[in-house]
């Protein structure tokens, strides 16, 4: 048949005249064939092609295997791996992309036909022949305000620490879409990936009808992250909820084997309610009759639903504490923040549950079954889980780029950042706390400074014996003048006169104050899908930098209570005055000139690469400088900030 002929051959690739066989081209992600052609992977039978893959395995050599048989001890060596991946993977963006345009962030109504969200999420596994094997996935399925993935990421730690393997689903993604697939505590390769995404697509294509348009971007990503589950045969699937709970569509899922319900606040009000009692009743939607929930300690407005909630479907509902320290055994969580503790006891109690009710706790842990002590494995788990933008601190190392001389590298000031993608009242307060201790540790005392790059025994040697070389260079850390920049960007759906008076309150009362805020917009856009090796557009003369402006002049009226009301309202930047002058840094706000607009504590800077090249320039040009960087407000800037900072 011919489209199967195509499948073969595009998927199959390389081989035949090594043409790239995925094209970018006007039509977008169109697959081109080696005789010229080019179809939209919609006519492509990628059922047929699904089921020939090759593979390799210790025993058998080279052999063809169904897509859905195990791959869990076979090298798959797929005929995608030479093929430009760059160019296919950005073909798989693009289609992912042309998903969130049919909706508009929080607009329910775009989609039409006559089922219901999560009618349809079956129907499409249904389509995807799924329906059976996702029943039969051992699912924790958390759901909560905030801390929903770091939750999920120790639990996924501990769980392969104990010896499973296990499938997380993480939403959002900070750099690489990639991001929020991972196996076995790894994000999803480029070649899997392109594998199951077309499998998906091109069903789904194949079945679209008025009633079953193609999925809005996290309805797709939410089926295909159960194809991924089910097709690499993991252990354990750990499902963080998109939204909500409820309506969200996770909530396929039917019988989990255990669900969380992380701490409840106020986000997502124009969705899911104004009150908390209201958003819980959200979250309480991804319980199921009669399986065990644990939660943390809530609000009792919002506990008061959850126990409701659980009553009517005979949940036993356990409320967990947080994690005590003393349980590490002297180990440290990998989360910094002192709320990590609340999530990381979650953690261990859904984990206790899922053992317990997959008959692995007795088998595995029998030994170590005292109640006060963990198994080794989860504290192996949760002292090394990692989910990058949370309370993350990047030490930022411009100053040895290549092109940078030696000396200038040697005498380079201090460029770190503190990133947490903070973006609601409760979780902005939990990262003004976080910072307001991170930099406290970088300040201190000389041997502290050192201490996080260096080896603590010898620093404390060197420093006794009064070393010259070493003593010198503690004194010049010690000596180093710290600034501390808000760099900030928030969406506009969220509230930024909750969110700024709140940071700027909460660290104010741990003694920490900003020398300047930088606002930026983020580079990525909740409407296109990126990847790490996406092209960082450098274009910002149409930019409209209008929100920028209006957070600015927020930030002005909490900080200096400068009345900002009369200044007139700029939208758009001069080019010559892309970045601050230099003696910005060092300004203070006697400087401040509002009637022309200009502010000596906050900046609107119209990119983030400028950005970031003015704070680089900034460390290059006083070696005794040491600015602190806290970027939040948004999970999209700290992502864009980590893809600009690494390249
Ligand atoms: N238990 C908590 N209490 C308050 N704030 C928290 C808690 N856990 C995490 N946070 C804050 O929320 C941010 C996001 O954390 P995390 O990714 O774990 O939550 P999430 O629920 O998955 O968030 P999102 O809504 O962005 O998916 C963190 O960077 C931190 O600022
Ligand atoms: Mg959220
Ligand atoms: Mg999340």
């Amino acid at each position: 048949m011919f489209p199967a002929l195509i499948h073969t051959i595009t998927y199959l690739k390389g081989g035949i005249f090594g043409v790239p066989l995925f094209h970018k081209r006007e039509s977008q992600f169109s697959i081109r064939t080696p005789w010229g052609l080019s179809f939209p992977p919609a006519y492509v039978d990628t059922h047929s092609l699904s089921r020939r893959r090759k593979i390799y395995s210790q025993e058998k050599g080279f052999r063809y295997q169904s897509m859905e048989k195990p791959e869990s001890d076979v090298a798959i060596i797929d005929y995608l791996q030479d093929a430009p991946l760059s160019d296919s993977y950005e073909a798989a963006l693009e289609a992912l992309s042309s998903l969130v345009r049919q909706q508009k962030h929080g607009d329910q109504k775009t989609i039409g036909g006559k089922y219901g969200k999560l009618d349809r999420m079956r129907m499409y596994l249904k389509t995807l022949d799924l329906e059976e094997r996702v029943a039969g996935l051992k699912i924790i399925h958390v759901a909560g305000t905030k801390g929903k993935g770091s939750t999920c990421t120790f639990c996924e730690a501990i769980l392969r620490e104990s010896g499973f393997r296990t499938g997380l689903f993480t939403s959002p993604h900070l750099i690489d879409v990639r991001e929020r697939f991972r196996i076995n505590g790894v994000d999803i390769s480029e070649v899997k990936f392109l594998l199951y995404f077309w499998n998906c697509w091109n069903q789904l294509k194949e079945h679209e009808t008025e009633d079953l348009p193609m999925p809005p971007l996290f309805q797709f990503l939410t089926v295909l992250a159960f194809k991924i589950f089910v097709c690499e045969q993991v252990d354990v699937s750990i499902i963080e909820v998109g939204l909500g709970g409820r309506n969200d569509s996770t909530n396929v899922i039917e019988k989990p084997v255990v669900c969380g319900i992380t701490s409840l606040g106020m986000d997502h009000t124009e969705t899911l309610g104004n009150t908390i009692g209201q958003i819980a009743s959200h979250k309480a939607g991804v319980f199921k009759h009669q399986i065990p929930a644990f939660t943390v300690l809530q609000v009792s407005e919002a506990m008061d639903v959850l126990q409701e909630n659980a009553r009517e479907l005979m949940v036993p509902l356990k409320v967990v504490e947080p994690l005590d320290s003393k349980a590490l055994n002297g180990l440290k969580l990998s989360l910094s923040g002192d709320h990590q503790f609340s999530n990381a006891g979650l953690a261990v109690s859904l984990c206790k549950t899922w053992l317990q009710r997959t008959g692995n706790w007795e088998k595995l842990f029998q030994k170590d079954n005292r109640e006060a002590n963990l198994p080794e494995a989860f504290l192996r788990g949760l002292s090394t889980a990692h989910i990058s933008g949370r309370a993350q601190i990047v030490h930022d190392s411009s100053s040895s780029i290549s092109h940078v001389s030696p000396e200038v590298a040697e005498t380079s000031g201090d460029l770190i950042f503190y990133l947490d993608g903070a973006h609601s009242p409760e979780s902005i307060e939990a990262c003004a706390k976080w910072f307001s201790v991170a930099v406290k540790g970088n300040n201190q005392s000389p041997s502290l400074v050192l201490s996080s790059s260096h080896n603590i025994e010898n620093i404390n040697v060197v420093w006794k014996n009064g070393h010259v070389q070493h003593e010198k260079c503690n004194i010049q850390e010690f000596n180093k003048i710290s600034k501390k920049i808000l760099l900030f960007n928030c969406m506009e759906v969220r509230d930024p006169q909750i969110l700024l008076p709140r940071l700027v309150s909460t660290c104010a009362s741990s003694g920490t104050f900003f020398s300047k805020a930088i606002f930026v917009p983020s580079i990525s856009t909740y409407n296109k899908v990126t990847s790490g090796t996406s092209v960082v557009p450098s274009d910002i003369s149409s930019k409209d930098l209008s929100w920028q402006f209006s957070l600015q002049r927020l930030w002005e009226r909490i900080v200096h209570g400068i009345d900002t009301d009369l200044l007139e309202k700029s939208t758009k930047m001069d080019g010559a005055e892309t970045s601050p002058h230099r003696e910005f840094l060092y300004e203070d706000a006697s400087n401040c000139s509002p009637s022309n607009g200009y502010f000596a504590c906050s900046a609107v800077i119209p990119s983030l690469p400028l950005t970031i090249k003015w704070l680089r320039d900034c460390v290059r040009e006083n070696p005794s400088l040491r600015l602190q960087v806290l970027v939040t407000g948004s999970l999209h800037l700290v992502g864009d900030v980590l893809k600009v900072i690494r390249r």
